[in-house]
């Protein structure tokens, strides 16, 4: 039987990554190959996407590609192609809406696709939606993703933001970059590869945990901005994603150490530490940015303030009701 497939791979992020994630009647259905993606790069902006590696490459798709915003730093009206699987810095955010044709049961053949590493596999859907979790919760799932150097203060206005919304009766729950290391991800080191698959197993979870209707605080250092672009880029509303930015000066930080990390780091002891001789790339735009200070005052802002200022930016934003 030969079926038509709509995947709306919408605001995939313009990354070098080879995957992107694939939505099937908004639903993501996993991660799908795109080795071939070429953009016109020019007064209309668009072009086409090709995804041979879907369903194990079995079933070429080409289709149309919409570049949602224009490319900000092209700068030549003449059409410009990038090609094949290398950088496109000046492509900020583009959707696919694409079909492909797959052959699926009979006799002979598996109704079923592959995804990453994971052959023959289906998505199920359940009966029960989302949309039915969160009216029973009587608030919408989201990722809060506090990012920021080591002793911003991401775990301590977590936990704050965390204390006043259980009080308010909300389901709400903290993941910290420390505690999922000494589980989940306690296979992992800091080498940007293993921060990089800390980032992308967490962005996950998380994304499930939203799905479940829960007000997510996700509290790690993620010092790179591809993998807090791809945790966004992998959630399944634009809405779900809410970058929190912990905007507090290296020297506030290095000062706090309550860890003593950045002495040992500073004495050499401590290598690849971030901040120090490991890098950190602040958010470009995040939905929210925490400062140490208000403007025009001199005094630093309590944990309370801060946490405060974010369950604002939640109810405001419609959060806080299904
Ligand atoms: N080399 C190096 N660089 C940065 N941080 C280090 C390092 N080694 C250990 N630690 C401790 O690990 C905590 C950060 O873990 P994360 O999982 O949030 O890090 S990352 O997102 O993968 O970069 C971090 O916790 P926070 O201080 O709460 O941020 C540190 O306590
Ligand atoms: N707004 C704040 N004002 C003053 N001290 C703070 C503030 N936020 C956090 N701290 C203190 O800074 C230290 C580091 O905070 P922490 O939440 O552990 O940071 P991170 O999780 O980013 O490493 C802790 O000792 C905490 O009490």
């Amino acid at each position: 039987m030969r079926t038509r497939v709509l995947y709306d791979v919408a605001h995939m992020l313009g990354t070098t990554r080879r995957t992107t994630a694939l939505k099937l009647g908004g639903v993501g259905v996993g991660v799908g190959l795109l080795p071939s993606v070429s953009f016109l790069c020019g007064v209309s902006c668009q072009g086409f996407a090709s995804a041979a590696a879907l369903n194990g490459g079995a079933a070429p798709v080409v289709a149309p590609v919409v570049v949602e915003r224009a490319p900000q730093q092209c700068r030549s009206n003449a059409p410009s192609l990038w090609g094949g699987l290398g950088r496109a810095p000046f492509v900020e955010r583009y959707s696919f809406a694409f079909t492909h044709v797959r052959e699926s049961s009979s006799s002979s053949t598996v109704d079923a696709y592959k995804v990453g590493e994971s052959t023959n596999i289906k998505w199920h859907e359940g009966s029960v939606s989302r949309e039915a979790r969160e009216q029973s919760m009587g608030q919408k799932g989201c990722v809060l993703w506090f990012t920021g150097l080591s002793g911003s203060g991401k775990s301590t206005v977590a936990y704050t933001l965390e204390h006043a919304l259980h009080g308010m009766g909300k389901k709400v729950y903290v993941m910290d970059g420390d505690n999922i290391r000494h589980g989940l991800n306690s296979n992992l080191g800091f080498s940007a590869v293993d921060r990089e698959e800390n980032i992308r197993r967490i962005g996950e979870v998380a994304k499930l945990f939203a799905d479940m209707g829960v007000i997510t605080l996700v509290s790690f250092i993620s010092p790179y901005r591809n993998d807090r672009d791809l945790a966004r880029s992998r959630m399944a509303r634009d809405t779900d994603f809410v970058e929190v930015f912990m905007k507090i000066p290296i020297e506030i930080c290095e000062t706090r150490d309550p860890k003593g990390l950045y002495k040992a780091a500073r004495a050499g002891k401590l290598k690849g530490f971030t901040g120090i001789d490991d890098p950190y790339e602040e958010p470009l735009n995040a939905e929210i940015v925490v400062e140490a200070k208000k403007e025009a005052s001199d005094e630093l802002e309590a944990p309370e303030a801060m946490a405060s200022t974010i369950l604002d930016y939640l109810s405001t934003k419609g959060y806080l009701s299904a």
